[in-house]
């Protein structure tokens, strides 16, 4: 009980500290549970020390959610990331940031002449003498690192940290032991109980009352020490004074953090600007489903793909979907939205633009031997574009249907309705490849070693389980990615999606019976 009525804080701004927090100072009065220990550091400021001598600073404790707000130093996060490992700490990323990615490495990049790399993640505190710094996922395989050294490895990340504009935010942790939600909740003061486990800590909840009753005693004989209190007002004054001067510093740090913030979101261009920047829509990239995509310019260094819709594509519920969805989509492995024109008569999407062709290209390229882009390629784009799309359904089940067809169409390496093909039990790839798979016959692809042919059959078989008939029979994307990256030949075969008598027999055992009417 006693733990619990201590309330501290490192300088008059700092979080207050109470369990299952302690000042390390006070670790003789913790006999009993050793709680998350913090410091102050020469100036006040309350740091916590996580493994691997990471220190951060602490901004704010949420008692209530159980989660703690951290800043680095330096405001430099990136660089304390490398070496961060929360596995032997109490401490976990909130459930807010829960889409971690792995693998990121800390490249640093020689002056480019022009850059080339403004689509990535740039980690302006990092670089130093005109070299620029960028956190590159492994999947970003686009990205040139030829005039790049690694720095070092990321292994595991909530993506928000990376994104350079958003380190001003901090690192949020969460923390679920000891639990004291239920107190916090109703307003009580949360306390060390008993152990349940050598781990494992039970509390008890201690009214707060008691506590303003302590405090309301040491009050009253602080008041009768009169010397020492005026003391102490000439002390908080020098202090209110102190962070009044830090306050406006944290303004103008939020004000540029703001600034940076709108400069993400999409702009709204005329038609006119739209003009402009496509040079009078001189360069055409392509042409898709919804209208024409042409390549433009938005400064010396920022190129971007305008998607000029069509007249006639819906009534404006598409484009404003797109807008709706993409304005709010931030992910490694989607195209970036910069800017859209809603005219009265014409609508366009502008996009952050992809130098390296469409993957449509590479999958229908005629000599497959020679194309850039070999099997290790075609499945880390597969685990790409599956985690992009993991991220968009954010733990809705319903499937992607083109996904598992472009599956099928990088084995096929063609479409799989071209009536050009000779043999007519050819003509549809899927139900083809499952015979032959289940067989035990090779996929009959253009596959030198071994490891190629296993990537070819483990893509083959997930686009399978893909296109099982029940949407019940398939696997949720998350499965979808744990399975493309699982090592060796161990997928198994899902059932038959095209045996139709199944699927009537199926049928006939849901369907009621009805009687007939009298
Ligand atoms: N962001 C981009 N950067 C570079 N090229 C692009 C970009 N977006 C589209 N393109 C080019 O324009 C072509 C058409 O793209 P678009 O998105 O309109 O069609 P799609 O994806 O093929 O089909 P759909 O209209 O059904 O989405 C692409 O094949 C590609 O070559």
């Amino acid at each position: 009980g006693r733990d619990a009525c201590k309330v501290d804080r490192c300088g008059h701004k700092g979080p207050t500290i109470h369990f299952p927090f302690q000042l390390d100072f006070h670790q003789l009065e913790h006999y009993d549970y050793p709680g998350f220990t913090l410091t102050c550091n020469p100036n006040h400021q309350t740091v916590l020390q996580l493994p691997s001598s990471v220190n951060l600073l602490v901004k704010n404790i949420n008692y209530k959610l159980q989660t703690i707000d951290l800043q680095d130093p330096n405001n430099c996060l990136p660089k304390q990331l490398p070496n961060l490992n929360l596995s032997n700490s109490p401490f976990a990323f909130t459930r807010y940031s829960e889409c971690l990615y792995n693998n990121f490495s800390l490249l640093n990049c020689s002056p480019p002449e022009r850059d080339q790399h403004n689509n990535y993640n740039f980690v302006p505190c990092l670089s130093v003498g005109g070299y620029r710094v960028y956190a590159i996922n492994y999947y970003d395989f686009s990205f040139d690192s030829t005039s790049c050294v690694k720095i070092s490895g990321i292994s595991s990340v909530p993506y928000y940290l990376l994104r350079g504009v958003e380190h001003h935010k901090g690192l949020h942790l969460a923390w679920s032991e000891p639990s004291c939600e239920v107190c916090e909740a109703r307003g009580k003061r949360c306390g060390f109980k008993k152990y349940t486990s050598p781990v494992t800590v039970a509390t008890q909840c201690l009214d707060i009352r008691k506590t303003t009753k302590v405090a309301s005693k040491r009050l009253v004989a602080v008041l009768a020490l009169g010397p020492i209190f005026l003391v102490l007002i000439g002390t908080a004054l020098y202090y209110t004074y102190a962070s009044h001067r830090k306050q406006n510093e944290d303004q103008i740090r939020i004000d540029k953090f703001l600034e940076d913030y709108t400069a993400l979101k999409p702009t709204r261009y005329s038609f006119a600007d739209v003009k402009k920047i496509t040079n009078q829509f001189k360069n055409k990239l392509g042409e898709g489903g919804y209208g024409t995509v042409f390549k433009g310019k938005l400064s010396s260094e920022v190129f971007v793909a305008v998607k000029v819709l069509n007249d006639s594509t819906g009534n404006g519920e598409e484009f404003m979907n797109e807008v709706g969805t993409m304005a709010r989509i931030h992910h490694v492995n989607m195209v970036r939205l910069v800017a859209f024109c809603a005219d009265e008569t014409r609508q366009a999407l502008v996009y952050e633009f992809l130098r390296n062709d469409s993957l449509e290209k590479f999958i229908f390229s005629q000599n497959r031997n020679n194309n850039t882009l070999g099997w290790e390629k075609l499945q880390d784009s597969v685990v790409g574009i599956a985690k992009g799309i993991e991220y968009l359904h954010q733990g809705c089940d319903h499937h992607e249907y083109s996904f598992e067809m472009m599956l099928l169409e990088m084995v096929g390496g063609r479409k799989n309705t071209d009536a050009t093909v000779q043999n007519t039990s050819q003509v549809y790839f899927p139900e083809w490849v499952y015979n032959r798979l289940c067989e035990g016959e090779e996929l009959g692809i253009k596959a030198e070693e071994e490891e190629h042919g296993l990537i070819a059959k483990r893509l083959t078989v997930v686009g399978l389980w893909c296109i099982q008939w029940y949407p019940m029979g398939r696997p949720s994307m998350k499965t979808v990615v744990q399975m493309l990256e699982g090592k060796g030949d161990t997928l198994s075969m899902p059932p038959n999606p095209f045996d139709s008598t199944k699927h009537a027999r199926a049928l006939d055992n849901e369907l009621p019976i009805i009687a007939e009417a009298e």
